[in-house]
């Protein structure tokens, strides 16, 4: 039910159309002055605005500016006297949806006014669709998984998509593929063009559940200052996927059990009834049947929830799956992140022994990590399937062993023998390379021996003619030749002799 608010000084006219109004079904609100107004729509948040342009204390287009500044989706129609129709356009360029002239046709009046309701709806539906669902409706690319046991609930899903009410109740594992199926549902019904929205009913605390679910009233609680429109308000249409329903408390198990009866509900501190034409589909990974025997959960709400049960087998009971969808994921997240790899037969192997306790959610998991660690062009190995969970940080390590090149160790072994033989075969080293264990220390001393050795070959061994040639004392020279171990050439000489 949409809510008019009426601003017009004349309290015939408001009375006029409050009344031809609420025979619509309608809900009228009325203020009397500009400044009322504003007063009212910050309380009521009424769907569309009907302004008098005329007002005793602000002109209309004053009214209209501060209206928008409060709320700039905000759908006001302007009333205007015939005389005044620039009047009304520059309202329309300030931000009004439409203008009526007076005196006006009721039935166009009424056209007009349900036209505008209608825009003000969708227009809360896309804020709400791009606020809160886009990234759940984006990007909902998925696989039909070709078991025997999956084209059974295919089955289901399409045969239920056909009706348009019928409440649904999904039961699997965690990750199974609950969200999936219902979203499935949603995409082949003539709900489509609604919006789809999802409500975890673990996550959200109780006291705040219901206004989740159904809106509340300005002022229906301490931090409740303006109107909320709730899921099944904005679902209106389409479908609310219930997640994790064996969770919801009690009392908010009945309220469930009323809208689905009656497709009526109450916002939180609201006096009257608003419809809503929704799809009800709910999941849980819990026995409901155990629930109801220790008085967790409704058993009239559970037949009533149940009127078409689908259960999703676990992904280990159908491994015909497994490597179709881990194909899927494989190409989906290689493609993200500009990879083409393929599954080796281990890795394949590997995927199919293993138990997925977490199902379809654990193996997308799973390929995501293997697509991050392999290296581009290759094949996934068993080696870079990680099936426990990882931190960045562990990932990144990951990544690190199997995409940086492991140093070649007999390369690198093969430079430092090549560095070796030169140092003992003359000083054409290059001093730049700093191979592994260098110590400038050991370098140095290998240059000095090596200077050494030079000069007393060029010398014949005449200790004081090599001094002369390295510019030290005699001393010194005989010094470093017991330092490095460096027999006196003259003396091997004599002993050759
Ligand atoms: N057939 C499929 N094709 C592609 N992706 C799938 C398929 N089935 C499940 N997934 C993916 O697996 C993950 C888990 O699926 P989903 O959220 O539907 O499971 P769930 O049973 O609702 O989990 P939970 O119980 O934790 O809410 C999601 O990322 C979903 O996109």
């Amino acid at each position: 039910m949409s809510t008019i608010l009426v601003v017009d000084d004349e309290p015939v006219v408001t009375d006029y159309i409050k009344e031809a109004l609420s025979e619509e079904g309608y809900a009228v609100e009325v203020a009397y002055t500009g400044n009322d107004g504003i007063v009212q729509a910050k309380k009521v948040s009424p769907d569309v605005i009907i302004l008098d342009f005329m007002l005793p204390d602000l002109n209309g287009i004053e009214v209209l500016k501060k209206l928008r500044q409060l709320d700039e989706s905000l759908q006001v129609i302007m009333l205007t006297a015939y005389n005044s129709v620039p009047t009304a356009l520059e309202a329309v360029r300030n931000g009004a949806a439409d203008y009526i002239l007076k005196p006006f046709d009721l039935d166009a009046f009424k056209i007009t006014v349900a036209k505008i309701c209608e825009k003000a709806h969708l227009t809360n539906q896309l804020r709400f669709l791009r606020e809160d669902n886009a990234k759940k409706l984006a990007g909902n690319e998925f696989l039909l998984c070709p078991s025997v046991q999956m084209a059974k609930v295919y089955d289901l899903v399409f045969q239920v998509a056909q009706t348009n009410d019928t409440t649904v109740l999904i039961l699997g594992e965690s990750g199974a593929g609950k969200e999936h199926i219902a979203k499935l549902i949603h995409q082949n019904s003539s709900r489509a063009a609604k919006p789809f929205v999802e409500m975890n009913c673990a996550a959200i605390p109780e006291n705040l559940l219901e206004s989740e679910l159904f809106g509340h009233e300005p002022g229906a609680f301490t931090d409740a200052r303006s109107k909320k429109l709730g899921l099944f308000e904005y679902a209106d249409g389409g479908t609310i996927f219930l997640d994790e329903i064996g969770d919801m408390p009690l009392a908010t198990q009945a309220k469930i059990l009323k809208v689905l009866e009656t497709k009526e509900f109450r916002r939180v501190g609201g006096l009257r009834d608003i419809k809503s034409d929704v799809r009800v589909v709910a999941a849980t990974n819990k026995d409901l049947s155990f629930e109801i025997d220790r008085g967790n959960f409704r058993e009239d709400l559970y037949y009533r929830l149940q009127v078409v049960p689908i259960d999703i087998p676990p992904l280990r009971e159908r491994k015909e799956d497994i490597l179709h969808l881990a194909n899927f994921f494989l190409e989906m997240t290689g493609r993200s992140m500009r990879k083409r790899l393929e599954l080796s037969g281990d890795a394949a192997s590997a995927l199919l022994s293993y138990t997925w306790k977490g199902n379809v959610r654990e193996l997308k998991n799973v390929i995501e990590r293997a697509v991050i660690v392999t290296p581009n062009g290759s094949r996934i190995l068993p080696e870079h399937l990680a099936f426990k969970p990882m931190s960045v940080a562990e990932l990144a390590k990951k990544s690190e062993e199997f995409l940086i090149p492991k140093p070649d160790y007999e390369a690198r072994q093969a430079e430092q023998q090549r560095q070796a033989e030169q140092r003992s075969n003359g000083l054409s080293f290059s001093l730049s390379k700093f191979y592994d264990g260098f110590s400038l220390k050991a370098h140095l001393e290998q240059i000095e021996r090596q200077y050494l050795l030079d000069a007393l070959e060029k010398t014949g061994g005449n200790q004081l003619q090599a001094a002369k040639l390295l510019g030290i004392e005699r001393h010194v020279l005989r010094y470093q030749m017991k330092k490095y171990e460096i027999d006196d050439p003259r003396n091997s000489k004599n002993s050759d002799d």
